[in-house]
């Protein structure tokens, strides 16, 4: 037993690698911020090095040139998924996107979501699903100004709810979060929130079957067994969302609302295509996807965007200017306003620089031996893309580490996917295929709350003072909540 936990991964020629200790490897070195952790270890091993991680052999790429390499020029071969164990329980890594290996019934959902779900047109028809629900941001923020004059507001909480309940409306035409009217909300929804921040945790913590797959079955922590739990009761309350629509469908009153789960019932409904079918039967491990992924990241990349933007209030000041000549002071801001707000934009780019929700992408696996730069990446190894290091490097960056959204005015850098200093929805075929709706959600979110209200910190809080510590979890988060005072401008 103990030769199996300690055999080694046969010697090719690995990148650099710090040494090691026997048994759990380098697993010591990552710490509570492993992006942190690799971006130093790359400063000393280089932009491609290899990690023993417990019987997991890592490869971390820390430069726009190891990324390319990985992510475009051997995309093929290295776009696989590594899947921790307890996002393997009741099987469902075989029906969602982010957890399939590259293959026809990955393919097949890409496609739906690319052809049906995210397209712009689809995304134009609903943008109204998402306007009311700015709009009720906008109006929280508003009552807390006038109720509570000068008292501070949790902003990654407000945004939180607005964020979950714009994905839940685009998605099920439902909102998720409701907690000052509690009474309206409906139980279900409210266990259903509980349940997806249970499971999420579950998913979050360190599970040692990750990194010895021979006591994973073991589940010594717990982890899975607990996930199973929370995964079977979401299963079930999706189930229930799904077979009330199916009735919903049939009545002839029934008005569509264009939302995602109309869209992927009459696709299986009309089309017998195959690849129809297939969304239609993975639909609801796909929603519940499609929320985990989305509501986080939107979150994080806001509340820390608003927190560069009150440590910098000449961008601040710059943000609101443009609002106010391009949209105009009484007007609120629609989607279709954003092409014409390159600040903001600019403003949102030099956020997911500098603070990336996702800062190592999701774990990719080798699935054949592949050389890079006369190393070899061996088959079965778990790849990781270390964008945080990559979008604070100084030899690409001029002071990497200022907030500065001026650098993107006029330059071609985007986050598409094509600029491999800038990478915080990934690139190559597993790209983010949310991104679009994302930086739909983040530009009008963002632009609503700079254009309605003046923002200060609170308690006279000077803005070098700030505490910017990260927590990492399944996306990078602000440390400690965010608490900012809205004043009616
Ligand atoms: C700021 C917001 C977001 C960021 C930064 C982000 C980032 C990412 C990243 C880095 C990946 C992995 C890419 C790779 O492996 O190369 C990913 C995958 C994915 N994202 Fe997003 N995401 C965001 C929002 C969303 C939203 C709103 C949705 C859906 C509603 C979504 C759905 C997905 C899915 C389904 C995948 C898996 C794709 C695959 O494995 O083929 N994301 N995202």
């Amino acid at each position: 037993f103990l030769r199996l936990l300690t055999r080694n991964t046969p010697a090719a020629k690995l990148p650099p690698c710090p040494a090691r200790l026997p048994i759990i490897g380098n697993l010591h070195m990552l710490g509570d911020k492993p992006h942190q952790s690799l971006a130093q270890l790359a400063k000393i091993h280089g932009p491609l090095m290899s990690l023993q991680l417990g019987r997991v052999t890592t490869i971390v790429a820390s430069s726009p040139d190891t990324a390319r390499e990985i992510l475009q020029k051997h995309d093929k071969v290295l776009s696989d998924r590594h899947v921790p164990a307890a996002a393997q329980v009741l099987d469902i890594h075989k029906f969602t996107i982010p957890a399939l290996p590259v293959g026809s019934r990955w393919r097949n959902l890409r496609k739906v979501c690319n052809s049906y779900i995210f397209t712009t047109q689809r995304l134009d028809m609903n943008q109204d699903l998402r306007r009311v629900k700015v709009l009720g941001l906008l109006e929280g923020v508003r009552r807390h100004a006038a109720e509570r004059p000068g008292e501070a507001l949790d902003v990654g909480k407000a945004v939180f709810k607005a964020s979950l309940n714009a994905l839940s409306s685009t998605i099920l035409s439902m909102d998720l979060a409701d907690e000052e009217e509690e009474e309206k909300s409906s139980g279900t929804a409210r266990e259903f929130k509980e349940l997806v921040r249970e499971l999420l945790g579950e998913i979050g913590k360190p599970n040692l079957g990750d990194y010895f797959p021979v006591v994973a079955r073991l589940d010594l922590q717990g982890i899975q067994r607990r996930s199973e739990g929370h995964l079977r009761k979401i299963l079930n309350w999706f189930g229930w969302v799904i077979d009330q629509r199916r009735r919903d469908l049939k009545s002839e009153s029934y008005v569509s609302t264009n939302d995602m789960l109309d869209t992927l019932l009459a696709m299986g409904d009309t089309d017998h295509d195959s690849k129809h079918e297939e969304a239609a039967a993975t639909m609801d491990p796909l929603c519940i996807k499609y929320l985990f992924l989305g509501t986080d990241t939107t979150t994080s990349t806001l509340e820390w965007a608003m927190t560069e933007l009150l440590r910098n209030s000449n961008t601040l000041a710059k943000a609101k200017k443009e609002l106010d000549q391009i949209i105009g002071k009484d007007n609120h801001l629609k989607e279709s306003d954003v092409p014409r707000l390159p600040y903001l934009t600019a403003i949102v780019k030099e956020t997911l620089r500098l603070h990336p929700p996702t800062p190592l992408l999701l774990p990719r696996k080798a699935t054949t031996d592949v050389e890079i730069h006369g190393f070899t990446i061996p088959k079965g190894a778990r790849i990781l893309v270390n964008v945080w290091a990559i979008g604070r490097d100084s030899t690409t960056w001029d002071d990497p580490n200022s907030f500065m959204p001026e650098r993107f005015l006029g330059s071609k850098v985007d986050v598409k996917g094509n600029s491999f200093e800038l990478l915080p929805f990934g690139a190559g075929r597993r790209i983010c295929p949310g991104q679009s709706l994302a930086l739909r959600m983040l530009h009008m979110m963002l632009g609503s709350l700079v254009h309605g209200f003046d923002w200060e910190l609170p308690d006279g809080l000077k803005p070098e003072m700030l505490d910017m510590e990260e927590k990492f979890g399944l996306t990078l988060q602000r440390a400690k909540p965010l608490f900012a005072v809205p004043t009616v401008k």
